[in-house]
């Protein structure tokens, strides 16, 4: 599985989910664990955006904050995120009036406001987006029902086992698009069928122990495509499958994509999966983005020393005469502030500064905007001294 032929990308240029240095953390007894540490990226609309690292480093923490299902004792401390649909940001703009912020109008962005109306074009929105750092639990719901839906690597997270799979579709078709009885019974075959369960017109009656694994899956599948979402979140959703039909989500995934335009975050620890599926890579280490670049740069040439043993431990890609190496130890829970570099102890580059310089995302070269990396290695046309004195100057701008 592990092929790096290129994707094609498939960006549209339009930001649908832009994340903005997002920290969670969950306030234990022991510690604070910094478990989403500074997090920025974006989500184009019809892309897909891979997130990888090791276990521990806070991926799966990255998408609940995203969904707004951060548990206790986890909060979101800082950041914003933004949801921009202008659809959407319409109707919460129409619904919750005192908490909009419409910049076309002269206001300014208060405390409260989490809609903010950036243009309009012939009177209808045309630029705006909801901060759901901000939004109301109400407006959470409504996002996460009806415009982002996830998926989660064991399919009975989200199944229940006493409904039969059809009854479940036809409540979150209830639910999200006001379907009821006999058209939300077909609409639910058709969502079976649109994820290749066989003979769905039978299945729709069973329960979910009487489906394999993989139809799991799909009937999972099914049942966030029935909210008709703009954004799928997968957290690992082939990790429990084996190498076949994990291929053939992989594939439906991509299929459910280009004839839906939706815009996926896919989360994997499995560097072989991301070169299948994604279109740009965010690489996570301890709660922060190490690498950021295209999925063709950032195979054909990874700089984060991370990202480089993260490859090297994908079998078949190792240097030859090699064997299949890993990365020696394991990620750091991060409980304190990063004052130094978090994969230092592990890294063969690793010089003095590492253990005391937070690295700066910056550029890994000047030519190239679209590949970042938090790594005083870069920019790689410096000096080392002038690279470590760029990122301690970035860190006291607090452009993380
Ligand atoms: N409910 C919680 N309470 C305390 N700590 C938590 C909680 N959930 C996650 N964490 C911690 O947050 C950090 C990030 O966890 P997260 O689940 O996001 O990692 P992950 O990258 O998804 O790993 P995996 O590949 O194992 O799923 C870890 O140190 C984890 O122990
Ligand atoms: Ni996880």
């Amino acid at each position: 599985m592990a092929t790096t032929e290129p994707v094609e990308r498939r960006e549209s240029g339009e930001t649908l989910l832009s994340v903005e240095g997002v920290r969670t953390a969950f306030f234990t007894d022991k510690e604070v664990i910094r478990a989403v540490d500074g997090v920025s990226f974006d989500i184009e609309r019809g892309e897909t955006v891979g997130i990888v690292g090791e276990s521990g480093s806070g991926k799966s923490v990255t998408a609940r904050t995203i969904m707004g299902i951060v548990d206790s004792p986890g909060r979101v401390l800082d950041g914003r995120i933004e949801f921009r649909d202008t659809e959407r940001v319409q109707w919460f703009a129409d619904k919750f009036s005192k908490r909009t912020a419409d910049l076309t109008a002269g206001d300014e962005i208060g405390e409260d406001d989490f809609v903010v109306i950036e243009a309009r074009e012939a009177g209808e929105v045309s630029a705006g987006y909801v901060d759901t750092t901000s939004a109301p639990e109400k407006a959470l719901r409504k996002l996460r029902g009806g415009d982002m839906a996830m998926v989660f690597q064991d399919p009975l997270t989200s199944l229940n086992p006493v409904y039969t799979v059809g009854n479940q579709i036809k409540e979150s078709l209830k639910l999200h698009q006001g379907l009821t009885g006999r058209a939300a019974t077909e609409e639910a075959i058709d969502l079976l069928e649109a994820v290749g369960i066989p003979d769905a017109a039978r299945r729709v009656e069973e329960y979910p122990h009487q489906f394999s694994g993989g139809m799991r899956q799909r009937a999972v599948i099914a049942m966030a495509l029935a909210c008709d979402p703009e954004l799928l979140i997968c957290d690992e959703p082939t990790t429990a499958l084996d190498v076949t039909i994990q291929a053939q989500i992989l594939e439906l995934l991509d299929d459910l994509q280009e004839e839906r335009d939706l815009s996926i975050m896919f989360i994997t620890h499995d560097m072989g999966v991301i070169a299948e599926v994604a279109d740009r890579v965010n690489v996570m280490y301890a709660g922060e983005i190490v690498e950021s670049a295209p999925v063709e740069a950032l195979f054909a040439d990874p700089k984060h020393p991370y990202t480089r043993g993260l490859l090297e431990s994908i079998p078949g890609r190792e240097a030859a005469g090699d064997r299949l190496r890993t990365i020696e130890g394991d990620v750091p829970t991060p409980n304190e502030e990063p004052t130094y570099c978090r994969f230092a102890p592990r890294c063969p580059e690793a010089f003095a500064e590492c253990e005391r310089v937070h690295p700066a995302d910056v550029q890994v070269a000047d030519t190239d905007a679209e590949h970042t990396s938090a790594c005083l290695l870069y920019p790689e046309d410096r000096t080392r001294e002038e690279a470590v004195q760029l990122h301690q100057q970035r860190e006291r701008e607090g452009d993380r």
